[in-house]
């Protein structure tokens, strides 16, 4: 505890002296609500910062400035400033903060999600973009996705009539799609570790979303006052272990394969020797961290966030039901080739996005010193873009508190990085490089589970019952699992 204290005095005569130095550069900023020393506004934000950073800009608006610790953040909360920090100047803010987390979660940022912006990145991103998730790829995985979610269906199937909890189902279906594309096969939860795989990736995503105080007060990251980096370096090697035993299993069975995953083709490029840069094994397990950790919750909870509010909107259930009788009838389940052709459940799977960002806050990196709208902006401070907030602005959206899907019909208003007020997946250099992917298997998951059930409340339980509390972290989820009972539907 004295270490604690001895340690924030220290800070706070460094930060005085620092602002003292610093007085007569003061250059405009824009407004925002007082801080106090050495927090800045750490403080002003609680649980659900997405929520809290909305309230914010209700009273100073649209582009505001916070400090948060050392580091000065500047807030973007409408389509405009959106635009401004994603497309205008994106090249100025491509690249990402400082995260204690990446350093022992992704080899020291050797993955895409946490790396610098540079020369390295841009390898790697292209990498990733032209030869891992390319159209052909992710098609020659169709007969994958099927299989997994037959299996889905048919353990929903036998638990007819029983409460089952949704949430659990659809977060391992994402797991077992996401591994099989990636690793060829499915993994049994104690091939990682005693707490399990998904429990494994949960504590990986948990830790990186906790907030840190090496994050803030940079020279704080060495003294790990919360003990993150311990238990951090303690799951880096339980990664380490199961992803070396993976890339083992598949250098021996290279030459038999007919079919290739995604660590096949890692390692095909890495023998190749073609790579621009330096591409070996490290690179490899840095990736496969992004893709486990990037792939399997964002998916899954879109999907869990979507059946929430159809279950609490039995209309627009119906109506979505109809559709996928129209166009794929009783007799068959939905195939991957059925989604283009399904006009309502695109509205649905937008509106759901819109209404529930599953990563409600973006974050980037002034590289340069740089005006924008007027306002200075220092290398090193930190840009948020509340998605939460521009996807609820009432003046963009009439009625944006509600499940809407109708809003959509006759819109051109897209999901792919185009639309400001509409980004589930961001947009610019950084935005998410899976985005058909993404789309494919929320879309596939869904239209299935309604096509397949009638998804019905436990008993003595309304739709007006059905809760939409969140859990904040870099994926934003329900709070409480979503508990439902299938009733099979189809004729065979
Ligand atoms: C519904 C599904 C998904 C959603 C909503 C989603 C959303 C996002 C968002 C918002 C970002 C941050 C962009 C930014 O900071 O501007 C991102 C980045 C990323 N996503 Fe996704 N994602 C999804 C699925 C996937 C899948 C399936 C994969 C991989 C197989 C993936 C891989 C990545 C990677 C590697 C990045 C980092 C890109 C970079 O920094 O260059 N995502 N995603």
């Amino acid at each position: 505890m004295t270490l604690i204290w001895e340690t924030l005095v220290v800070v706070c005569i460094v930060y005085a002296l620092y602002e003292l130095l610093n007085i007569h550069k003061r250059k405009k900023f824009p407004h925002g609500p007082r801080g106090i020393p050495i927090l800045g506004h750490l403080h002003l934000l609680g649980k659900k910062p997405h929520h809290d950073l909305q309230n914010l800009a209700k009273k100073y608006g649209p582009f505001f400035y916070i400090r948060l610790g050392l580091i000065p953040t500047y807030i973007a909360s409408s389509v405009d400033t959106a635009e401004k920090f994603l497309k205008t100047y994106d090249h100025i803010f491509a690249t990402r903060p400082h995260n204690e987390a990446a350093k022992y979660l992704s080899y020291g940022h050797k993955n895409l999600v946490f790396a610098r912006y540079g020369p390295y990145w841009r390898n790697m991103r292209k990498l990733v973009t032209l030869d891992l998730l390319t159209h052909q790829k992710i098609n020659s995985f169709q007969s994958v996705r099927t299989q997994q979610v037959d299996l889905m269906i048919n353990s929903l199937k036998n638990d007819g009539g029983c409460v089952v909890d949704l949430s659990a189902k659809v977060a391992k279906l994402s797991a077992d799609i996401t591994c099989s594309m990636i690793f060829g096969k499915k993994y049994m939860d104690e091939d990682l570790d005693k707490r399990g795989f998904k429990g494994i990736l949960q504590e990986a995503v948990h830790l990186a979303a906790t907030p840190n105080l090496g994050d803030f007060f940079p020279f704080l990251g060495v003294i790990d006052l919360q003990g993150i980096t311990r238990k951090l370096k303690e799951l880096s090697k339980v990664f380490d272990g199961f992803l070396e035993k993976i890339i083992d299993e598949h250098e021996q069975s290279r030459d038999q394969k007919q079919s290739k995953d995604l660590v096949d083709t890692m390692l095909d490029i890495m023998h190749s020797g073609e790579t621009e840069f330096q591409f070996d094994r490290t690179n490899i397990k840095a990736i496969l961290i992004d893709m486990l950790v990037a792939a399997i919750d964002t998916s899954a909870t879109s999907v869990v966030w979507t059946v929430t509010e159809l279950l609490r909107h039995p209309h627009v259930m119906k109506k979505l039901q109809k559709e996928l009788e129209e166009v794929v009838g009783l007799e068959r389940m939905v195939k991957e080739s059925d989604l283009e052709k399904l006009n309502y459940l695109d509205m649905v799977v937008k509106e759901g996005m819109r209404l529930h960002s599953v990563v409600p806050v973006t974050q980037r990196e002034a590289m340069e010193d740089c005006v924008v709208d007027g306002y200075h902006i220092r290398k090193g401070s930190r840009i948020m873009i509340n998605h939460y907030a521009i996807q609820r602005d009432p003046n963009v959206w009439p009625e944006p508190e509600k499940f809407l899907p109708e809003r959509f019909v006759g819109s051109s208003i897209d999901i792919r990085g185009r639309d400001f007020e509409l980004l589930p997946f961001s947009s610019g250099r950084r935005s998410c490089p899976a985005i058909p992917l993404g789309i494919t298997v929320v879309r596939l998951m869904l239209a299935q589970l309604v096509h397949c059930f009638d998804l019905e409340l436990p008993k003595g339980m309304q739709p007006c019952d059905l809760d939409v509390d969140e859990h904040f972290g870099i994926v934003t989820c329900k709070e409480n699992h979503l508990m439902v009972v299938p009733k099979y539907r189809l004729n065979q």
